[in-house]
């Protein structure tokens, strides 16, 4: 019998990077969209998950954006995902859903960390203020899936920490993008336009852990074959960040870009650093395997052939 599995978010990057994932086949996928159920609408969240009585349920569904979003939004970033959250996890319990993995971020983490986060120290400091609200909405959620668990152990709520992503389907326009696919627009958008230089927001020297976004995918398809074992909170990285000053020089090879780099001092930077520690996931028994080159190569495909189009 196929287990049927309601993937939230499925439209999105992450959602559509696990669909696109080979062994995807091996299950039913539910895949609303926001336009058929609101996830904000508890009664609706009840509504669908008792009439289709998922095995499974990934939550990968968000108010998700860039550092320019998130402060531009912060009322938005916090109650769209706190209501989300908390209408997904508590209409799975009432349905007697089991099986739940909830998508968090490594944003949930206190800032002034320099050695890798690792899961523990959540809640040991206080946030990065440009993505205060939506950290709060993360932290919320993840917690009410270990209070759950905690309460009654056949309910597996577990949480995923991804580092910063990218990749196909991925957001480029500047007000809502991430660091990659924003290069990945500014730099193209310069080389067709001759322009000789392109701005780099902040002085360059914070650093980011950006996973291949189909590599994520690789880990929660994973997680659906083992769940068992899989780790009530487990952080999904690379072990390795690089300067935003780093990230442009990556891409700019990529994409064959001459000009040269401003920096911006004006514009927000965020955390200094928030690469995420791995052991656990070592420990599972998973590691990521596109390297950052063949991340940009596989993205800027799609910006060219699909997002452009
Ligand atoms: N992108 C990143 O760098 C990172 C993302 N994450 C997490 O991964 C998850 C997915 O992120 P990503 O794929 O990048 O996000 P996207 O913005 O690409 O996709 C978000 C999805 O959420 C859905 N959604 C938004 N609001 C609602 C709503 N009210 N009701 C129903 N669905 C809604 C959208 O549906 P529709 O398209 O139908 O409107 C969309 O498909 C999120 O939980 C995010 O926090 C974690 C770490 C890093
Ligand atoms: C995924 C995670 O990550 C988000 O936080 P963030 O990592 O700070 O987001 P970001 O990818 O937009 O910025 C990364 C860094 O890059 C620098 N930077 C340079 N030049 C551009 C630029 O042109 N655009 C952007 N966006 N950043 C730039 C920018 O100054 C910053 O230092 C949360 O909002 C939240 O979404 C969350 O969960």
């Amino acid at each position: 019998m196929t287990e049927k599995v309601l993937l939230t978010g499925a439209r999105g990057m992450v959602g559509k990077n696990i669909l696109e994932h080979p062994s995807s086949t091996k299950w039913q996928f539910l895949t609303p969209s926001s336009t058929e159920l609101d996830l904000t609408i508890y009664a609706d969240v009840e509504a669908y998950i008792a009439l289709y009585q998922p095995d499974f349920i990934i939550h990968a569904a968000g108010r998700v954006g860039g550092i320019q979003a998130n402060i531009a939004a912060p009322v938005d970033f916090l109650i769209d995902n706190l209501d989300m959250g908390r209408n997904v996890v508590m209409a799975a319990q009432r349905n007697g859903v089991k099986r739940l993995i909830n998508l968090s971020s490594s944003c949930m983490y206190p800032r002034n960390i320099s050695t890798p986060l690792t899961e523990d120290m959540i809640l040991t400091g206080e946030l990065e203020p440009t993505n205060e609200g939506y950290a709060l909405a993360k932290i919320a959620t993840m917690r009410l899936c270990q209070y759950i668990a905690k309460q009654d152990a056949s309910f597996q709520y577990k949480t995923l920490i991804p580092c910063n992503l990218y990749g196909r389907h991925d957001k480029f326009l500047p007000q809502h993008s991430h660091l990659i696919p924003a290069i990945i627009h500014k730099t193209y958008q310069a080389m067709i336009n001759n322009e000789p230089q392109v701005e780099i927001w902040g002085d360059g020297t914070a650093r980011r852990e950006f996973m291949y976004a189909g590599d994520l995918a690789s880990a929660v398809i994973r997680a659906l074959e083992h769940f068992d074992t899989l780790p009530n909170l487990m952080n999904v990285g690379l072990g390795q960040d690089y300067t935003i000053n780093e990230y442009y020089q990556a891409v700019a090879a990529v994409i064959g870009y001459q000009g040269s780099f401003t920096h911006n001092l004006s514009k927000p930077v965020g955390m200094a650093r928030k690469l995420v520690d791995v052991q656990q996931q070592s420990l599972w028994g998973w590691s990521a395997n596109n390297s950052l080159t063949d991340g940009i190569k596989q993205s800027y495909e799609f910006y060219l052939k699909e997002y452009l189009q």
